[in-house]
């Protein structure tokens, strides 16, 4: 299958700082100091054109690690990540300089893809009219509600006509109105084939709008299938995990912390089960 995006055998590892002099320690030490965290360990995957793929996994799984990985935010410590085309993060407040109004930051974010003034002129006020701020638009971004920015970010996010479009929870900080026009357009992508990653805490608005489900755990894959198959078994998971008693969701997390902190499995399996594990991921 040709594929829109392939990550093979990501990991995104993080130093554990308790404290600042820790920090310190790290980048003068040769070797760095504080315990290795895997955010994302060892993950591989593939995503086509026109797939809608809803990232599902409990706090802390590594949902916002991964779409920043895909959007080139952060680079992985290690393996390759392949995407084909342009990618746009639209999270609450991302790409956004804080101290402009929202008017320069239309104005930066394109000047920065390579549009030409006048071209940046002729995108402004369609930008403005879907982000729908009044006159906040001419405020700095400081004063903004979570709303507000999650708003502009989209606006611009889809101006730009990404081939790849990762929306990280920024629909559920806007109104309902809001976020059902941003699924009109999100749909509108959907169909002219582009490849959309969507995190949200809404189960609902996922089933309505992703066809495949990538479901992560402790910053590995639970499962990643078809939306139908995979969303009950996360439903049934989450249903159990609520009915557990607070010492059961201590030792989930414990076990979890374990495998991230390199303590256990991943690191230790043998080449053949890793290759095992990537095949069957592949096969979507
Ligand atoms: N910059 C960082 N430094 C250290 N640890 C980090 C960093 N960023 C993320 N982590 C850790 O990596 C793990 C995954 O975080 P991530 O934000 O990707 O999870 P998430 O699934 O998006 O969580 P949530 O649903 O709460 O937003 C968490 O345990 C988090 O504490």
């Amino acid at each position: 299958m040709s594929y829109s995006v392939k990550l093979n055998g990501i990991t995104k590892k993080y130093k554990m700082h308790r404290q600042n002099s820790d920090k310190l320690k790290d980048i003068i030490l040769p070797g760095g100091y504080g315990e290795d965290f895997y955010a994302i360990r060892d993950l591989t995957f593939e995503a086509g054109k026109g797939d809608v793929v809803g990232i599902i996994g409990v706090n802390g799984s590594g949902k916002s690690t991964f779409s920043n990985l895909v959007a080139n935010i952060t680079p992985p410590t290690s393996g390759e990540i392949d995407v084909k085309g342009d990618v746009s993060l639209i999270a609450v407040s991302a790409g956004l300089n804080k101290e402009l109004t929202g008017r320069e930051n239309i104005e930066l974010k394109l000047l920065m893809m390579g549009y030409k003034k006048n071209k940046i002129e002729e995108m402004k006020p369609d930008i403005i009219e879907f982000a729908d701020i009044g006159k906040f638009i001419d405020m700095p971004v400081k004063k903004y509600s979570s709303g507000m920015k999650s708003r502009l970010g989209f606006s611009i996010s889809i101006s730009v006509d990404p081939d790849v479009l990762i929306v990280d929870e920024a629909l559920s900080v806007g109104d309902k109105t809001f976020a059902d026009k941003c699924l009109v357009k999100m749909n509108e992508f959907k169909e002219r084939g582009k490849t959309i990653f969507f995190v949200s805490h809404s189960n609902g608005q996922m089933k309505k709008f992703c066809n495949k489900a990538l479901w992560l755990e402790h910053g590995t894959i639970r499962e990643y299938g078809p939306m139908k198959e995979v969303m009950p078994h996360y439903e049934a998971f989450i249903k159990e995990y609520k009915s557990w008693s607070k010492e059961e969701k201590r030792r989930f997390r414990e076990e979890g912390t374990k495998k991230q902190e390199g303590l256990a499995t991943a690191e230790s399996a043998s080449s053949e089960e890793k290759e095992k594990r990537k095949k069957s991921w592949i096969l979507f």
